[in-house]
């Protein structure tokens, strides 16, 4: 087997030096989507931000590509490959989606060259780039998360709820997507508590209940649904 593009190993993490997080332990592999599951408050936003180092681990080690990134500062982390992003709507609103995107490579004319990418993903974004992106619809600011994410073509993508209010053809286009990411070989850990989207998508799921991974396994059929529902019910 390849060596993993992203590696957890016994981390605990936390607030103010307490831990929500206990011992969890993943590897993410090139061109797999690895979904984590979880109710509200299990500690899943914890992991993908203690991952990008805005939350310092109490133990335990994180690497990307074998190298060790355990409290790094995310600035650094960021710049190696990896793109985040977070439950929380994350663009500039005053910035227009044009300068939105352009966060996500550094320079316009890196911009210009991949904005097939974007239209590939979702073409409805190339008739909006010189809007304000506080403007767009709550869907719309959400791919376009989605697209300065891929515009920045990363090798790994952790994504945080991303289909959290989405109407059922707008979550249908993400998963499409994530899938041709996948088949890139981009490595994918998912964030969701959208059960049906998060299978259909999945390689392989990490159910999270109270900061400890609970189960885990191959997403391989309808059963695997059954199995996990409950883990998800409030
Ligand atoms: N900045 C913070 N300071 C203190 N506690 C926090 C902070 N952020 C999150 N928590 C607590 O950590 C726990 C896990 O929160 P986290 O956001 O990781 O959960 P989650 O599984 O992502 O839930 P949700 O789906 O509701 O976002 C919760 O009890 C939450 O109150």
């Amino acid at each position: 087997m390849s060596s993993p593009v992203l590696s957890v190993h016994g981390i605990c993490s936390g607030y103010g030096g307490g831990n929500i997080l206990r011992d969890i332990s993943l590897d993410l592999e090139a061109g797999e989507i690895l979904t984590v599951l979880g109710k509200n408050g299990m500690g899943k936003s914890t992991l993908v931000k203690t991952i990008m180092g805005f939350v310092k681990p109490n133990s335990g080690r994180i690497a990307l590509h074998g190298d060790d990134i355990t409290s790094a500062e995310p600035h650094k982390i960021a710049r190696r490959s990896i793109a985040y992003t977070p439950q929380e709507f994350a663009i500039f609103r005053e910035l227009t989606v044009q300068e939105n995107l352009r966060l996500g490579v550094g320079n316009d004319d890196l911009l210009k060259q991949r904005l097939g990418d974007v239209e590939a993903a979702f073409p409805r974004m190339i008739e909006r780039l010189s809007q304000r992106a506080g403007t767009l619809s709550g869907g719309e600011q959400k791919m376009l998360l989605l697209c300065r994410a891929i515009v920045s073509r990363p090798q790994i993508m952790l994504i945080d709820e991303i289909s959290e209010g989405l109407q059922p053809t707008m979550v249908e286009r993400m998963a499409e997507i994530l899938r041709k990411a996948r088949d890139r070989g981009v490595g994918i850990l998912l964030i969701e508590q959208n059960l049906d989207f998060a299978l259909s998508v999945a390689d392989r799921y990490a159910v999270i209940q109270i900061g400890e991974i609970v189960e885990s396994g191959r997403v391989a059929s309808t059963e695997t649904a059954a199995q996990l529902e409950k883990h998800l019910r409030i």
